[in-house]
């Protein structure tokens, strides 16, 4: 196809517009050459997606599988969070803007210095403390309106800050940046028992405990009613417990309390965002699928993945406001779409990966690969139209003309090198377009569910990964806890070894019979005597006044030599 030919059919045919909203969506670089034939192609399975919708909306047990020990058997309601007819009790849009409403109240009154700690200080600095989708939703709508830079650009009474892992070193940094007197830590997770957000507010927690300060006044919780967060929240008289439902998937959960929440602290229209998600709800139920938007994007992923695999989609958003925007989508298809099994329980081991940042910057990475590589990708751009301001630019004219020269230049080189691509475009990157963009996605990954027969609703694996590091986090415990009694007798011998002879010295552990458990208490057994090397005295206060420890690498293997100090 010539490179002409390609934008005249494009600019006459393939283009969604909305013109409510302004959004727009250019397909012509994805090479649906005779489209009318292909939508005929899939006219069962676009039956079957809005079937489905219907079915989710209508509050029905759709997040359920064949594989049963795995299936949550729940209905899925951010659809009805954001729809104006309240189908399931309880839930509508209407209903959120009430939630949210009371929320904003609440959170006005402390960033308006009404209400202060008990010692009548105003708080100076909010801290949102979650993992996956209790962060990824709140922290890039953040960006999306402030900039990364927000606490310097966004001129709100508090500072705002994200912790989202368990690393001690930036933990370090961020109580270095706050005066924890006038701190409230918000602890978002829906299930109330994420190892890495109670991690974190216990450590948090400890802080205040040091400084005599009450923890209740220093903390506010997000999660659903009666998990171990919110009985927590309730014995320690938190601020607030705010509630998500346990029907809203934690992926999706920025239109519940998880969004509400930080966007009322950074003053952001929330109302406007899930008005966005309403709108775009509306437009993805269209039956025609010339007129649903997120039903072509999904007939154009399943097609292109079918036909030539391509299970990568790359999101480039041209505009550094949306940077986390890719970061976000790459939670919702690979948790949703990444599956063992199918509905009925069949073998699938199915998944599409999402990664991006924003144009041009990545144009300067992997878009080489892209354009001349592997063929196993389509790409997804991201354009806001209108500008605020603007530079004078020699090349282009101004600035933002240069960065629409960017993306236009890279679509034209893919269609150069016959890869294809998608572009969305909105007027601006204002709450309700994020809204429109995120509810978008939401639905295509509902659609590619029920094209792909396997439920986009649950994440098994991550799972497996939560039950594997409870195993680490025990085993380790009673290794070290075994050490310490080893050593707790000054005349103990010294010990040399690997991880094979301190399984057999301080676990009591036949080590001669190869098993899996054994493989994997041996690789614990050496990540920890690693460990108890690198981080004696800032990891080990059981250990650090017991023992000396020493590490070389010896025949393929590490060996370690602990003395008692007092033997050293
Ligand atoms: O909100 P939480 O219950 O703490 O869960 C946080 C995250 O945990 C896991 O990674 C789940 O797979 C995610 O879907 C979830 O968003």
């Amino acid at each position: 196809m010539s490179f002409d030919l390609c934008f005249h059919d494009a600019l006459t045919e393939d283009v969604f517009f909305d013109s409510d909203s302004g959004f727009t969506m250019n397909y012509y670089g994805a090479k649906l050459l005779n489209k009318k034939k292909v939508f005929n192609e899939f006219r069962y399975n676009v039956k079957h997606a809005l079937e489905y919708i219907k079915r989710i909306e209508n509050g029905e047990l759709v997040n359920s599988t064949g594989v049963l020990e795995e299936s949550e058997n729940r209905a899925v309601d951010h659809f009805n969070l954001r729809m104006e007819e309240e189908v399931v009790k309880g839930k509508s849009l209407q209903k959120s803007i009430e939630v949210y409403n009371d929320i904003q109240e609440k959170v006005e009154e402390i960033l308006s210095g009404k209400k202060t700690t008990s010692k009548g200080l105003k708080y100076t600095d909010i801290v949102f403390n979650g993992i996956g989708g209790s962060f990824l939703g709140p922290y890039m709508m953040i960006v999306s309106q402030y900039g990364a830079d927000f606490n310097f650009t966004s001129n709100l009474p508090v500072k705002l800050h994200f912790i989202s892992n368990t690393d001690p070193t930036s933990f370090a940094l961020l109580l270095s940046e706050l005066k924890i007197e006038t701190t409230i830590l918000v602890s978002i997770s829906k299930s109330g028992t994420t190892a890495e957000t109670v991690g974190n507010m216990f450590a948090f927690n400890k802080e205040l405990e040091k400084k005599n300060l009450e923890i209740g006044e220093h903390n506010i919780g997000i999660t659903t009613r009666d998990s171990w967060l919110h009985k927590y929240g309730l014995a320690n008289k938190y601020l607030y417990t705010f509630h998500v439902e346990n029907e809203t998937g934690g992926r999706v959960s920025v239109c519940s309390a998880v969004g509400m929440v930080p966007m009322a602290f950074a003053r952001i229209n929330f109302i406007e965002f899930i008005k966005g998600q309403s709108h775009m709800d509306k437009l993805t139920r269209m039956e025609d699928p010339e007129k649903n938007p997120a039903m072509i994007v999904a007939i154009i992923l399943q097609k292109i993945t079918l036909e030539s695999n391509h299970q990568n989609v790359v999101v480039l958003s041209y505009t550094d406001f949306l940077r986390e925007y890719s970061h976000y989508l790459q939670q919702l298809y690979c948790e949703s779409l990444g599956k063992e099994y199918d509905i009925n329980g069949l073998l699938i081991n199915h998944g599409q990966t999402v990664y991006g940042g924003v144009g041009t910057s990545e144009q300067h990475s992997f878009i080489q690969q892209i354009q001349k590589g592997i063929h196993n990708v389509i790409a997804r751009f991201i354009y806001c139209r209108k500008r605020t301001t603007d530079y004078e630019n020699q090349k282009a004219g101004t600035m933002g003309r240069q960065l629409l020269g960017f993306l236009k230049g890279t679509e034209s080189a893919l269609i150069r090198n016959n890869r294809p691509f998608i572009t969305c475009t909105v007027e601006s990157n204002s709450p309700f377009n994020m809204g429109m963009l995120i509810a978008l996605e939401e639905r295509v990954v509902a659609f590619l569910g029920a094209f792909r027969n396997l439920n986009p609703f649950d994440q098994p694996g991550v799972q497996d990964g939560k039950l594997a590091s409870d195993f680490f986090n025990k085993f380790s415990k009673e290794l070290i806890e075994s050490i310490a009694k080893f050593f707790a007798d000054p005349k103990a011998e010294s010990f040399t070894g690997g991880a094979n002879e301190a399984l057999i010295q301080f676990m009591k552990i036949d080590t001669v019979q190869s098993s899996d458990i054994l493989n994997q208490q041996l690789i614990i057994a050496d990540t920890i005597l690693s460990d108890i090397e690198a981080n004696l005295f800032v990891s080990y206060p059981q250990l650090k006044d017991l023992i000396s420890v020493s590490r070389s690498f010896d025949n393929s293997r590490f060996v370690y030599v602990i003395h008692h100090k007092d033997q050293n």
